[in-house]
């Protein structure tokens, strides 16, 4: 898919930022409820999807797999399924364009369909690992033949009736565990998922919530999740929640600049996914819930947050999966915060969107953070609430998450960042700037 053409963003100090916002339906439900509507009998409707780049790669794929995809007039998502087992070959190749969860969960699911699949991506897409989810499907059967490195583009030429497996998770990541999950949807038998330590578990309530035979029991600190296959999925009306990914950065930004004072309405906080608001209280940000209730079976508050001082902290390893999207943007706390922070045993960050330690600390570096790089983290020397220096130039490389981090940078900067593409925030947060601007006051 072709990218956009670059563009490029300053920003400098705004001052307070005050209001109330919403913030988008969560990228990883949104993907997993229409991953899941076109495998159920009959009609799912959506509200609160996510309208980015990365959900709508889902969408098309899903589309091309004879799946009845609609956006109706009052922004509901309408899901015509094809029952488990029932996904037709595409036409063409799945153009996944920057989204790792749309290839790897959908992966999953076509390696246990009689069809065979390419899938493409963008630069950045490209260069990502796949060899974590080519290695369990292969073992249920799948024929895939992938690109030097285990990378796109690649081919899948799936299997029906594929092998159960019993799968222990090399690395902590809710992409490959779903991606196993939802091949074992159409294998008979029972197919199971080892997680050393606990992941998003998005997919195993939506899973359950479209009536899969699911368990997940405990021991140990581990989890395993098994399911039956050969499911008949039933429809189902699904709110998606807002994102906790997306919230995150109006969290850091209203405790970062001096004299804010913010609601985001609608947060999921499934503890899963929650990690970075622990950490930012830990080091003392001022973020009171409200009004917690469930919505779609996830848990949701709307959080009040105002500015306060920030000190370090050393950010347990255990919380590294709940926030692990988080990273880019607790890294910009922790430049603003008083004292030394350490973010390590995040490795995973490597391999995002583009490699989160390295580009992060040399964009710190370049708006005057004094940062120490280590292949599974950095140590981050804060300023004790003074602003950045500003006047750097940062690179975003295609990733979302970095532009976005950059540009609550720039709000504790003297002189202005420039970012030299913020095209990729409309993979996952396409109303970004007009929601900068709203609480800036310049909307
Ligand atoms: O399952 C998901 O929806 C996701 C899992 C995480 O990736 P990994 O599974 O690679 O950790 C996360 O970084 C990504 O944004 C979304
Ligand atoms: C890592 C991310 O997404 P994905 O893996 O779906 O590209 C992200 O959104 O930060």
């Amino acid at each position: 898919m072709p990218h956009p053409a670059p563009r490029p963003f300053s920003i400098a100090a705004r001052g307070p930022l005050a209001g109330r916002i919403t913030v988008p339906g969560d990228k990883s439900i949104s993907h997993r409820a229409l991953m899941l509507g076109a495998l159920a009998v009959g009609t799912s409707r959506i509200t609160g999807l996510l309208e980015g780049e990365d959900v709508l790669a889902t969408a098309a794929a899903l589309r091309g797999m004879g799946a009845t995809i609609i956006r109706e007039d009052d922004g509901a998502w309408v899901v015509d399924g094809v029952g488990v087992g029932g996904l037709l070959q595409p036409e063409s190749a799945l153009e996944m364009g920057n989204s790792g969860t749309s290839t790897r969960l959908l992966m999953g699911l076509v390696a246990t369909h009689p069809i065979t699949t390419t899938f493409t991506g963008d630069a950045s897409l490209s260069k990502r690992p796949m060899g974590r989810v080519i290695e369990p499907l292969a073992q249920m059967g799948a024929d895939i033949t992938a690109s030097p490195g285990g990378r796109l583009p690649l081919m899948v030429r799936g299997i029906a009736p594929a092998v159960r497996i019993d799968y222990r998770l090399p690395v902590a990541s809710a992409q490959v565990k779903s991606a196993v999950l939802l091949a074992g949807l159409n294998t008979p038998g029972i197919t199971r998922v080892i997680e050393p330590v606990p992941t998003r578990d998005h997919s195993e309530r939506m899973l359950a919530g479209f009536g899969a035979d699911l368990t997940v029991e405990e021991t140990g600190g581990e989890r395993i999740i098994a399911i039956r296959g050969e499911a008949e999925l039933q429809p189902q009306q699904i709110t998606v929640p807002g994102d906790p990914s997306s919230a995150a950065f109006w969290a850091v930004a209203a405790s970062i600049v001096p004299e804010s004072d913010i609601v985001i309405a609608n947060v999921g906080l499934n503890p899963t996914r929650a990690g970075l608001f622990t950490v930012l209280r830990a080091m003392g940000a001022d973020i009171e819930e409200i009004d917690r209730r469930t919505v779609g079976g996830e848990p949701v508050a709307d959080l009040r947050v105002r500015h306060a001082a920030l000190s370090a902290i050393e950010v347990p390893h255990d919380l590294a999966p709940s926030m692990i999207d988080e990273y880019p943007i607790l890294f910009v706390a922790a430049a603003l915060a008083e004292g030394r922070t350490v973010a390590r045993g995040a490795e995973e960050l490597r391999v995002k969107e583009s490699d989160r330690i390295a580009v992060m600390a040399t964009a710190l570096r370049a708006a005057g953070a004094r940062i120490e790089e280590f292949e599974d983290g950095l140590t981050i020397e804060g300023r004790g609430g003074a602003p950045l220096a500003g006047n750097a130039h940062a690179a975003s490389h295609l990733d979302h998450r970095i532009a976005m981090a950059m540009t609550v940078a720039g709000l504790a900067a003297i002189a202005p960042i420039t970012i030299d593409d913020i095209a990729p925030v409309a993979t996952s947060y396409p109303a970004f700037f007009g929601t900068l601007d709203q609480l800036t006051g310049q909307a």
